[in-house]
């Protein structure tokens, strides 16, 4: 089976064309789970499937390292449109759309002189907040901003949906934040139906802030895309952060810019190798 990894700030994924491979016989939450084994596999944080729709340009799946399939993944949309440009899925056109399990985006490429694109944007459409937008048994405020226990500790954070979910906490000191002994706690909290992405972020400035995840289905990560959108929404609605910001994730700077409501996300897309898998 042909493969190609790509990583966004360091979010990685083995990427599959539908277009070149057929996947009928393939369970594809283990095949997910195979992939992204760094003993057994390849190593990565999930699996991205690229492939026709019936309603956009093209599609994207994605299925978490745990084999779960997520919604959406910010990061895996510029590594998607980046593919579909350089392989011709789209002919040519720079701005297209892209189906994903959330519903449909639109992705504007910016090739260099040679054809590869290097950074991509993506309308994210507007982010939901509060207990029904992400699944969460029990009471938010208005703004969409609940407190869950673990063990006897508190903690809050906004509810936010970019058609997947996400719980973001403000904290002192986001590079600190030992994210990965409360992210998995938090994550599997029984108030979370569906279990919940988990972001620690700090505000610098209203312009930029410091950020750190626990993914949901994949844990520690270096970059989540819908995670940073989620976050400069909720740090809006807060009102910690101006309309255009730039997330500094484990992996490198992201921009977000929020317009008329809609949250726009302008970062890299980088191809790390394409080669055959024999599973
Ligand atoms: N890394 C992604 C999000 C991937 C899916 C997520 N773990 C979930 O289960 O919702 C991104 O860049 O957004």
């Amino acid at each position: 089976m042909k493969v190609t990894k790509m990583h966004a700030l360091g979010n990685n994924y083995i990427y599959i064309s539908e277009f070149e491979e057929k996947l009928t016989n393939y369970q594809l939450s283990d095949l997910a789970v195979q992939l992204s084994d760094v003993r057994k596999g390849i190593g990565s944080d999930g699996m991205i499937l690229i492939g026709p729709s019936q309603r956009a340009d093209i599609r994207m799946r994605i299925f978490n390292a745990d084999g779960s399939e997520a919604e959406n993944c910010g990061n895996g949309l510029r590594c998607v449109a980046k593919y579909a440009y350089e392989h011709g899925y789209v002919h040519g056109q720079t701005n297209f759309q892209i189906e994903t399990k959330a519903g449909i985006v639109d992705a504007t490429v910016y090739p260099d002189a040679k054809g590869y694109v290097p950074s991509v944007t993506v309308d994210m459409g507007t982010v939901q907040f509060g207990p029904e937008a992400v699944g969460f048994r029990g009471e938010a405020d208005r703004a969409g901003r609940a407190s869950i226990e673990v063990n006897g500790d508190i903690y809050s954070g906004y509810l936010v949906s970019v058609g997947n979910p996400h719980f973001v906490q403000f904290v002192e000191n986001a590079k600190e934040y030992p994210v990965e002994e409360i992210g998995p706690k938090i994550e599997h909290h029984p108030s979370f139906i569906h279990r919940t992405n988990v972001e620690f972020v700090t505000p610098k400035t209203p312009y930029e802030l410091d950020f750190r995840v626990w993914e949901r289905g994949s844990g520690i990560t270096f970059a989540c895309g819908t995670g940073a959108c989620a976050s400069v929404a909720a740090g809006v609605a807060a009102g910690l952060l101006a309309e255009q910001v730039t997330v500094h994730l484990l992996g490198g700077d992201l921009r977000i810019e929020i317009r008329n409501g809609r949250v726009l996300m302008t970062g890299e897309a980088v191809e790390v190798f394409t080669g055959e898998v024999h599973i």
